[in-house]
């Protein structure tokens, strides 16, 4: 059965009250095979990239591309190494991606391809796409690199080349706009599962034991959140959305302390980007220009030791850092059927002959979004929603914004 062009998703289920509310003005295409193809198979080269950090399911939607490309009759398909990189490095080589190739690649996590972040002129990878002949481009990655894929496609259409970029969402902190969750995210937030009890029953065993928890995300919340809810054992939750303050009467200290007392333990989770404020700023930055954040984990652990040496109340303050551990791993299976799902609506995509597009799930339909219209700004956990709110409900923590 194919889909009409002219079918729609509607991008949320509500009255937008002025033209500016984010996403009132983002036109989503329904998602999956059209009956006219844009491009006959044997004339397509195309290419897979993926870029940024690691997350689950990355082999997934690899191995759903080839797989689905081979459907459609393409025989030239090839992997890019490490990246946007391999666009530019002379000294990597592309890989042949056949079905055979692929096949049992989503049996382990990483990326077949490799990974990478920063460098490369817009100019040199189109350059490149050009010398190889690809016309027909599945980008795998984040926020920068649909940022790189928009310029890729915009470069690409002022050169009057016919190439489709095609993205997929590749992001465990679950940051980009206007859809309902991208791949990795859900295993990334089973994965923190483990690192949490093991806080939870090592602060349990302990006498006055503390568990303090570090997972990723940057400058959204979402797995800390999520882990939160998930587990029901975690007394404080913090993220960067929401400051907090340590010291004080409304501060985390004294409310760790009152938990020591009145029920023996407590674990605490905080996301890598939380309380960035209370430390100085490192100044510096990735190969991406991402900001390299302080760790405030480390901090966190520092300060509750010495909060409780000087209150003359002995603790057992464990730290567990698990940051690689949860996204370096197998894509479980809610996460294996999204990307999946992706994968072979990538493809039905560029063989309608979309190009800057992305493809999510919006109101659990699968749709294409408009690449800018996604990464106008990183998508954060709302400290107002219903949500944020289901999340400190359940962890039982008080108010700990600083007070003026
Ligand atoms: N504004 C931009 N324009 C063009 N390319 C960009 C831009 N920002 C980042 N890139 C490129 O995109 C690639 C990945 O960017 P980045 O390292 O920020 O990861 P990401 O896609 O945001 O994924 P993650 O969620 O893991 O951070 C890099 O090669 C980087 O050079
Ligand atoms: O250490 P790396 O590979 O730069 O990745 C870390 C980053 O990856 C992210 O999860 C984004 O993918 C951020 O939250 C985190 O800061
Ligand atoms: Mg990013």
């Amino acid at each position: 059965m194919y889909v009409h062009n002219d079918d729609r998703v509607l991008l949320k289920v509500i009255e937008y009250v002025s033209p500016t509310s984010a996403g009132a003005d983002c036109e989503v295409w329904r998602a999956g095979p059209r009956k006219k193809i844009y491009i006959r198979p044997e004339e397509v080269k195309a290419a897979i990239v993926t870029c940024g950090g690691l997350c689950p399911g990355l082999n997934d939607v690899i191995r759903q591309i080839v797989f689905t490309l081979d459907k459609y009759g393409v025989k030239n398909i090839v992997g890019i190494p490490y990246g946007y990189r391999g666009f530019f490095d002379d000294s990597l080589s592309d890989i042949n991606l056949t079905t055979h190739y692929v096949q049992n690649i989503h049996l382990s996590g990483g990326s077949l391809l490799g990974v990478s972040r920063g460098g490369g002129q817009t100019s040199d990878i189109v350059d490149s796409l050009e010398k190889r002949g690809i016309n027909m481009l599945f980008v795998l990655g984040g926020n920068g690199t649909h940022a790189g894929a928009n310029a890729i496609h915009d470069e690409c259409w002022r050169r009057k080349m016919k190439v489709m970029v095609v993205c997929v969402p590749k992001t465990i902190d679950n940051d980009i706009l206007l859809m309902d969750k991208t791949f990795g995210f859900d295993t990334a937030v089973e994965a923190a599962q483990r690192a949490i009890s093991a806080a939870y029953i090592e602060a349990r065993s302990a006498y006055h034991g503390i568990g303090v928890v570090k997972l990723m995300g940057r400058q959204s919340g979402f797995i800390a959140q999520y882990a939160s809810l998930a587990s029901g054992h975690v007394n404080a939750c913090l993220i960067p959305e929401v400051p907090f303050t340590l010291h004080g009467p409304n501060g985390l200290l004294v409310y760790l302390e009152h938990l020591i007392h009145t029920q023996g333990s407590a674990v605490v989770c905080i996301a890598e980007g939380a309380g960035q404020e209370l430390l100085p700023p490192k100044g510096s930055k990735d190969a991406s220009g991402n900001p390299v954040l302080s760790d405030t984990g480390v901090y966190l652990q520092q300060q509750i030791k010495n909060h409780f040496i000087a209150a003359g109340t002995p603790a057992d303050v464990k730290y567990i850092d698990p940051t690689y551990m949860i996204r370096a791993c197998q894509a479980n299976s809610s996460d294996s059927i999204l990307c999946t799902v992706l994968g072979q609506n990538a493809v039905h995509g560029a063989f309608a002959g979309f190009s800057g597009i992305t493809v999510g799930l919006c109101n659990t339909h699968y749709a294409y979004f408009p690449i800018p219209q996604v990464i106008d700004h990183p998508r954060r956990v709302d400290p107002s929603s219903r949500m944020w709110h289901r999340c400190i409900t359940s962890t039982g923590q008080p108010d700990f914004t600083p007070r003026a």
